[in-house]
């Protein structure tokens, strides 16, 4: 086992909350609500993890959600992930959540947020761990549903460090969003977006210019556009590249083909997340560690990851430095410098 994967302290920056749905909290939740699932029991749902792209996980991730119904629900699901995240060398993670897939099924808004903000806001106290909430908007709905739960988050506005977009990528480019993300810009929000994972560099350049995002989730089809690669480079926008997704989601075939090693020697700020490790096998150190086995990264590539995913994370200045002096100081200086 690569334990410098797991020691190294790290900042999660793609990471769903709602992707950290464990089976066995699902069928917690489900029988404790009172709620029926499409599959009897754990075994039938494991079964369904058998996805062939985005969109056949979405559904499954979907159909999970509606056994979260209370403020404790979000609660323990965030209390859940910041555990396992602590044992992966987690020290920093700005998570995404989906409010409309909640609102969408009559879940006030209030409850997601104040459930979720209860685990955030003791993270620290309680798991070492700084904690901060990435609002999206779901690109498959409509810009109006979109404008309608940005203003249900104003209220909440200092407990949101930005707005992202998530769900189906395919025809629901960035440009969709521009006003939305206009506004986010104007009250405040920093701004991030899914594009790259199955769409084209376009949308990359979307992301960018339109939305103007301070980082791209995974946008590892950025590699198809030389132009867009120099862009990302002098800018150094980083990219939050998440391994396991990518092979489990048809992105890549395998963890030997994953575009992380040429990303690295282009010098772009890549980071490695896990995005929704209860679905796709495994957490962030797991990731770190598959992906060195699988591209043969040295322990000086995974120094470099660790404190890339501080450089692109949303802390302050100071706090910033502070975490990456941990990391240097996690590396034996002998092994890589
Ligand atoms: O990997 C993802 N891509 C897009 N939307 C998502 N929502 C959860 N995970 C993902
Ligand atoms: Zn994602």
């Amino acid at each position: 086992m690569n334990q410098l994967a797991f020691a190294l302290p790290k900042a999660e920056l793609h990471l769903h909350i709602e992707g950290t749905f464990e089976p066995g909290l699902i069928f917690t939740l489900a029988e404790r609500n009172g709620v029926q699932l499409p599959y009897p029991n754990v075994d039938a749902l494991r079964r369904a993890y058998a996805f062939t792209d985005l969109r056949s996980f979405l559904d499954v991730y979907y159909a999970a959600m509606a056994v979260l119904r209370t403020e404790r629900d979000f609660t323990e699901l965030a209390d859940a992930y910041l555990s396992r995240a602590r044992e992966q060398g987690v020290v920093h993670v700005e998570m995404f959540f989906d409010p409309q897939a909640h609102t969408a099924r009559g879940i006030p808004f209030a409850t997601v947020i104040d459930g979720l903000w209860e685990a955030v806001r003791t993270s620290e106290a309680r798991f070492g761990i700084s904690a901060s909430l990435i609002m999206c908007f779901l690109r498959d709905q409509s810009e109006e549903s979109a404008f309608a739960t940005l203003d249900e988050a104003l209220p909440y506005g200092d407990r949101i460090v930005a707005v992202g977009l998530d769900s189906a990528e395919v025809g629901h480019p960035p440009s969709k969003f521009r006003r939305v993300f206009e506004r986010a810009l104007a009250e405040g929000w920093k701004t991030v977006a899914h594009a790259g994972e199955e769409g084209p560099p376009a949308y990359v350049w979307e992301a960018l210019d339109l939305l103007r995002v301070s980082r791209v989730d995974h946008g590892v089809r950025s590699l198809e556009d030389p132009r867009l690669v120099a862009r990302l480079r002098d800018e150094r926008i980083p990219l939050t590249v998440c391994p396991l997704s990518n092979v489990k989601l048809r992105v890549v075939d395998t963890l030997a083909d994953h575009p992380l090693r040429r990303m690295l020697d282009e010098d772009l700020v890549v980071t490695v997340n896990s995005d929704d490790p209860a679905y796709f096998g495994g957490y962030i150190g797991t990731n770190y560690a598959q992906v060195a086995q699988a591209l043969h990264l040295d322990d000086a590539a995974l120094l470099t990851l660790a404190r890339n995913s501080f450089e692109a994370s949303f802390i302050d200045v100071r706090t910033r430095d502070a975490y990456l002096a941990r990391v240097d100081a996690a590396v034996p200086a002998h092994r890589c410098r």
